[in-house]
C-alpha cells in the first residue's frame, strides 16, 4: 500500500439511535470525522463507545439514523462490505494466537486476493507472483507498526504489547481509508502505551488515512487526537478539540465520580 495523496472521504454518522430492548444505547449521536483526522469517542463507562462502533462498522443496525463514508450510504451494509469499501477495524480483546506475524497480516490480505482459490492452491505464475507482492505489502505494514523484526514469530511468542500491535497491522493489510481502533492500548504497560502511541501517529501520517479511536486513556487520546467527541448516557454532550472538551462543565460532570479527563487518568 503505497501513500495514497487523496484524502479519505468523511466518514458521518447523521443521527444514529439504537435501541436494546427498552434501553437507547445511542440518541440521535451525529458527528463526523475529517478527512485526514484522528477522531476519538470518549465517555464514561456505559456512554454508548462501542455500540457507536459497531454501528460504524456494520455490527449493529441502527434504529434510525445513517451511517456515510463519502457519498456512499454504510448503514444497512454487512460488515465485510463496509471493510471492503475502506473502512478497517481493531477488536478490544485480542483474537489472534496462531500462527506467525506474517501468517496473520497475509490473512489480512486476503480479502484483496485477486487470483482465485485454484490458481493459489496450483501455484500458477500469475497467483506466485500476486502473493510475493502481498507478502511484501505485509513486510512494509509489519515494518510501519513495528514489528518488521518478528515477521516470522509465531504471534504465541509475543509480549501483549506486540500481539496487539498485530491486530493493528493486520486491520491494516486491508488497505483501509478510515482506521477504526477500538481501546488500541487497553492492558498496555506504560512504554508499549507510548510505542503504541507513536505507531498511529506514524501510521496517520505515512498511509494519510483517518482514525476513530475509542480509548478510556485519556493521556493517548489528548496527545493523539485532533477532534474529540463525548458521549454521556447515549447521548453527545460534547465536541471539539482537546483542550476544548477537557475543559467543558457537561464533559467535567459526566466524568466526576468515575475519572476526570486529564492527563494522567488512564
Ligand atoms: N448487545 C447489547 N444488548 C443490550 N444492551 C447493550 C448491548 N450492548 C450495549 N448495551 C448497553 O448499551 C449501553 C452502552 O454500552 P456500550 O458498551 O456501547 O458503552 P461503552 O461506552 O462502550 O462502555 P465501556 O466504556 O464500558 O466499554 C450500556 O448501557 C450497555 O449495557
Amino acid at each position: 500500500m503505497s501513500a495514497r495523496t487523496d484524502p479519505p472521504p468523511p466518514l458521518t454518522a447523521e443521527h444514529v439511535t439504537v435501541r436494546f430492548a427498552g434501553l437507547t444505547a445511542l440518541d440521535d449521536v451525529s458527528f463526523t470525522v475529517a478527512p485526514g483526522t484522528v477522531h476519538a469517542l470518549i465517555g464514561p463507562n456505559g456512554a454508548g463507545k462501542s455500540t457507536c462502533f459497531n454501528v460504524l462498522s456494520g455490527l449493529y443496525r441502527p434504529a434510525s439514523g445513517s451511517v456515510r463514508l463519502g457519498a456512499r450510504d454504510l448503514t444497512r451494509l454487512a460488515p465485510h462490505r463496509i471493510a471492503a469499501l475502506g473502512v478497517a477495524r481493531t477488536f478490544q480483546n485480542i483474537v489472534t494466537t496462531q500462527g506467525t506475524v506474517a501468517d496473520n497480516l497475509m490473512l489480512g490480505r486476503h480479502a484483496l486476493t485477486r487470483a482465485g482459490f485454484a490458481a493459489s492452491a496450483l501455484r500458477l505464475p500469475r497467483a506466485v507472483r500476486e502473493q510475493r507482492a502481498h507478502l511484501a505489502e505485509a513486510r512494509r505494514i509489519a515494518d510501519l507498526t513495528g514489528l518488521g523484526g518478528l515477521f516470522d514469530t509465531p504471534v504465541a511468542l509475543l509480549s501483549y504489547g506486540d500481539r496487539k500491535r498485530v491486530e493493528l497491522a493486520r486491520a491494516l493489510c486491508l488497505e483501509p481509508r478510515v482506521l477504526l481502533l477500538d481501546e488500541p492500548v487497553a492492558g498496555m504497560n506504560a512504554a508499549e502505551r507510548a510505542r503504541t502511541t507513536e505507531v498511529v501517529r506514524d501510521v496517520r501520517a505515512e498511509l494519510g488515512l483517518s482514525v476513530v479511536l475509542v480509548e478510556h486513556d485519556m493521556g493517548l487520546v489528548m496527545r493523539l487526537a485532533d477532534e474529540v467527541t463525548v458521549l454521556d448516557f447515549g447521548r453527545r454532550i460534547a465536541h471539539g478539540t482537546p483542550d476544548e472538551v477537557r475543559r467543558d462543565p457537561e464533559v467535567l460532570r459526566a466524568y466526576l465520580g468515575t475519572d476526570t479527563p486529564g492527563e494522567d487518568a488512564a
